[in-house]
């Protein structure tokens, strides 16, 4: 045998081999750039693709700035239209970037197209296999409808008084800041006060992160900040697999202990513990139904299926990651915006005084007696649904498929998606004059069913889809609503706050995974404070800021 394999023989295996890679390379090369061949888009070519035009746009972004930014600079750099396609490979897919609603709303409210193979890896590390954000069909039914009566009006208004106790330790914290003078970044603040609400609202459970490490957290936050943001825009991530895959696998196997022994915990101890609406226990709901089948007997039930055990846990770490980094990043730009805003500011702080009462001391207890007060802070939900506008964190992602066609609108076009990633851009939609007048402007009075400003367009909030639209849209968005709604009548009137990226240099190695750089280009659509992506997209290096209690102003 070893006679027969002489140098001459394996060298001529490794040249078939090299031969084949090289063939296969130039045949796909050849695909994919005859796929686009016609149709609108940045300059391309045979060689590069799309490459080097979007570098010649994303070299002059902050070079941290997220993705999901980079559609509308290109649209605005080479004057594109309302979509246009994007030719990345070998790094990914082609891209087709939609900054239309109703093109959007064809593939995700007329047709739910399913979600780009992309959605599966981001999601790989952070839920796992079976999870609701990535799944499709009966698998993804299945769960939505098992957790839609944990998202109920209200059970949600249920909820209220626990976010409240949450809300008083983060106010401790501020307050200690204030007291201190200190700059810190403000979404670390955010992000433990979101996680332990979400904690209780998942897995009925105190994590504690506000005071102390807690070991989910821990690994959780971890992972995030290993997570990949896709090798066309860090191509450094086509290799870097050999230390970043063991330690993602080491992460979800200390994530998936920590939930599977609370699951079985709750399984244990279910009887005697009445209907509860924390999503674990919905699952374990879900699993019972299933098992009980027609013969309605439980008696057999020892214990959970594997199987369905880590389709439960990857719901489990979807719903805690979901609910609470895209929440957190919510509460930071509030407070950036009303900082820039002072009269709005004032505006917002006169609501509250309205509906609580003039003492911010109070508002607590005026919530625990009525949460429903939180329905009528009319001009706090504009607020929000402004800043997110100007600053959504996530976006959905779906794929074409062979046949289906979207239609131009004006030209009545059809446009192929066959191999592609279809994107609607949330940051675009969000920033287009043709939907939002002087888009780049902070002006919560759009989201105002009575306003005298003119710059007011009521019918364009089909082009505002900071939750996405459709069926596959945020399940969650009640209880971020929610949860800012409170966070904000808890805080606005008794801190006063300033961003401080200035003063950056002192948070270095402050070992919050956010790397002080001040470096290069450091501002996109005229703001500071622009997103980077870590897990959705979040404020600049975790906003660096003062606080100050107000009677201390
Ligand atoms: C301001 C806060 C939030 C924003 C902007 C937001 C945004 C979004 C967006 C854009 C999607 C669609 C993603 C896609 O199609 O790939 C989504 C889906 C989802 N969100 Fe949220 N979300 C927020 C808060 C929450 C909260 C608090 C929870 C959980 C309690 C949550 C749980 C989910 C889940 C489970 C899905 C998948 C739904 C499905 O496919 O059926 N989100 N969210």
């Amino acid at each position: 045998m070893l006679e027969i394999l002489t140098p001459a023989h394996l060298g001529w295996a490794v040249a078939v081999i090299f031969i084949s890679v090289i063939v296969r390379f130039l045949l796909r090369l050849h695909f994919y750039r005859s796929l686009l061949k016609g149709l609108p888009g940045p300059p391309h070519s045979y060689i590069w693709g799309s490459l080097r035009s979007m570098n010649e746009v994303i070299s002059k972004q902050p070079k941290r700035a997220a993705p999901q930014t980079f559609g509308s600079v290109i649209k605005e750099y080479y004057g594109l239209g309302d979509y246009f396609y994007v030719d990345p490979w070998p790094f990914g897919d082609p891209l087709m970037m939609v900054f239309d609603a109703d093109i959007m709303n064809q593939f995700t409210v007329k047709q739910s197209m399913p979600k780009h193979p992309e959605v599966e890896k981001f999601m790989r590390n952070i839920g796992g296999p079976g999870n609701m954000v990535s799944s499709e069909g009966a698998e993804w039914k299945k769960w939505r409808s098992a957790f839609n009566p944990g998202f109920s009006a209200s059970h949600l208004m249920s909820l209220v008084p626990s976010i409240l106790d949450d809300v008083l330790i983060f106010n401790e914290i501020l307050t200690k800041h204030a007291k201190n003078q200190e700059v810190f970044r403000m979404e670390r603040a955010t992000t433990s006060l979101t996680v332990d609400i979400i904690g209780k609202v998942v897995l009925d459970l105190d994590l504690g992160s506000q005071r102390g490490p807690n070991e989910l957290v821990d690994a959780f936050m971890r992972q995030v900040r290993w997570q990949k943001i896709g090798a066309q825009f860090n191509p450094i991530e086509l290799i870097d697999f050999p230390i970043r895959t063991p330690i993602q696998w080491y992460l979800t196997w200390k994530m998936d202990r920590y939930i599977g022994k609370r699951l079985d915990e709750r399984f244990a101890t279910r009887e005697g513990r009445g209907r509860s609406k924390a999503v674990v226990d919905l699952a374990l709901e879900a699993y019972l139904k299933e098992v009980k089948g027609a013969s309605g007997d439980l008696s057999t039930v020892k214990g959970i299926d594997p199987e369905f055990k880590q389709a439960a846990i990857a719901n489990m770490k979807t719903f805690v990651f979901a609910g609470h980094d895209t929440t957190s990043s919510t509460i930071v730009y509030t407070f950036y915006y009303l900082s820039k805003n002072p009269e709005m500011l004032a505006k917002i702080r006169k609501e509250h005084d309205e509906v609580f009462g003039t003492d911010p001391d109070a508002t607590a207890d005026r919530l625990r007696e009525d949460a429903r007060l939180l329905n009528r802070l009319e001009y706090t939900l504009a607020v929000i649904r402004e800043v997110l506008r100007l600053q959504p964190p996530a976006s959905t992602v779906r794929v074409g498929q062979k046949g289906f066609f979207l239609t131009d609108p004006k030209t009545g076009n059809r446009l192929p998606t066959e191999h592609m990633m279809l994107w609607p851009i949330d940051v675009g939609l969000h920033r287009s004059e043709r939907y939002w007048p002087d888009p780049h402007r902070f002006a919560p009075e759009r989201h105002l069913a009575s306003s005298a400003d003119s710059s007011a367009d009521y019918n364009s909030k089909e082009a505002w889809v900071a939750f996405s639209k459709g069926n596959r849209n945020c399940v969650g968005q009640e209880l971020a609503i929610i949860e800012t709604k409170t966070i904000l009548a808890m805080t606005l009137r008794t801190f006063d706050f300033e961003p401080a990226f200035s003063e950056l240099d002192k948070l270095k190695g402050d070992n919050s995974g956010y790397p002080s750089d001040m470096s290069g280009v450091q501002e996109q659509f005229g703001d500071e404070a622009y997103q980077v992506q870590l897990g959705t997209a979040k404020p600049r290096e975790g906003m660096p800021c003062r606080i100050k209690l107000r009677q201390q102003s």
